[in-house]
């Protein structure tokens, strides 16, 4: 393939970011010429402006030379923003097909530079995906790998989530090291994912992601940039993974008491607590899980300190050891129902044990976890 447009791309890549980009489409253009009728399951709401998708790529730091992994490229504006920032190798990931003759275009420009993956984000392995010379240990600086995405906000949260367990676990892309993420979110999400104790928008996912990563609420990208503009304003997330988390428990364990712990979120901590026992015991257990995780009661359920979490998963992590069924309770499931936990055959929750008037755990066993 040989145009005007394509040969433009090719003097940008191999020169980086002293040659001028060619016109991206306009909105009307780009939604004619390709019958790109946004489909919103899809949730493509295209950032066109390339100020914009230039601070976004500006954002990801330096990636020049780096692997660079960009989510959802949609036609390709942020990838053109990442190309001229020279990436030693850019690989797009991108579900509708429909987006492929601006993809290919640009990847016959890039001389190899750039890799067009086909697939859905949740399921692509990258485990495999970046160069070997990039690894780097896990304490050791970020590598030189960048995650890069106006994100889907249909898929954004369960794909954070998702991450969250990669790199609690360092599978992944994380298998490289802390590979740092830079994305878009609703701005609502993007400020929950950044908010601080007593925050207004502090939830559970504030906590899941502050567990995990230094986060930074970057910058806020009006909804009406956007074509078709969504009804919300956009923000743009930096995440850096910690060397340590602060908890450092299993991430199903953590994600457990954080859920549960945060499911009456203007109320007293005390009854988002019971939400992780079954009825019969619950009263009982939430007060010795906040007694052993040494958590006033009447703190609200957004008070929660990341330290305060950390001394509840250790709580509730020890009282599972004597009663691992703890483990498998779901609030509002089957198991909320007493006979299950009566009836069933491998009967490791003796529910007389919990009974008002039972001794309490003792607190220094739960220090020493
Ligand atoms: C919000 S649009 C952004 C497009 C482009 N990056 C931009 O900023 O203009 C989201 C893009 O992600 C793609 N997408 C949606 N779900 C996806 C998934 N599960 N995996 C990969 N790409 C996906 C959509 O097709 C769309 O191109």
């Amino acid at each position: 393939m040989s145009s005007p447009a394509l040969q433009s791309v090719k003097k940008l890549v191999q020169n980086g970011s002293r040659l001028r980009l060619p016109p991206l489409p306009s909105p009307r253009d780009l939604i004619n010429l390709y019958k790109l009728r946004a489909k919103k399951q899809l949730s493509q709401n295209f950032l066109l402006d390339k100020r914009l998708t230039d601070k976004i790529a500006k954002a990801a730091g330096a990636i020049k030379d780096g692997d660079v992994c960009e989510v959802g490229p949609g036609p390709g504006s942020i990838t053109r923003s990442i190309l001229k920032r020279v990436p030693g190798r850019l690989i797009v990931i991108e579900k509708d097909p429909r987006f492929l003759p601006f993809l290919e275009m640009l990847q016959e420009a890039s001389q190899e530079r750039l890799k067009v993956v086909l697939g859905d984000i949740l399921s692509v392995d990258m485990q495999k995906l970046f160069r070997e010379d990039l690894r780097m240990q896990w304490d050791d600086r970020c590598p030189n790998i960048h995650l890069i995405g106006n994100l889907p906000f249909s898929v954004s949260t369960p794909l954070l989530i998702q991450w969250l367990r990669d790199i609690s676990l360092r599978q992944n892309a994380w298998s490289y090291g802390r590979v740092r993420m830079t994305l878009t979110f609703q701005k609502e999400v993007a400020e929950r994912i950044v908010a601080e104790a007593n925050g207004r928008q502090r939830c559970r996912l504030s906590v899941m992601c502050q567990n995990w990563c230094d986060v930074k609420h970057v910058f806020t990208i009006s909804g009406s940039s956007f074509v078709p503009p969504p009804d919300v304003d956009v923000g743009v997330v930096t995440l850096r993974p910690k060397i340590e988390p602060i908890i450092k428990e299993d991430f199903h364990l953590v994600e457990k008491v954080v859920r549960q712990m945060s499911t009456f979120r203007q109320k007293k901590c005390i009854r988002s607590a019971q939400t992780l026992f079954p009825p019969h015991v619950r009263e009982e257990m939430a007060v010795k899980l906040l007694h052993l995780a040494e958590v006033n009661p009447d703190t609200r359920s957004f008070q929660l300190t990341l330290e305060e979490f950390k001394r509840l998963v250790s709580a509730f992590s020890y009282m599972c050891q004597d009663y691992p069924k703890l483990l498998k309770y779901q609030y509002g499931g089957n198991s909320n129902d007493k006979e299950f936990w009566e009836n069933n055959e491998s009967r490791d929750l003796d529910i007389g044990e919990l009974l008002p008037g039972e001794k309490d755990m003792d607190v220094e066993e739960v220090r020493k976890l």
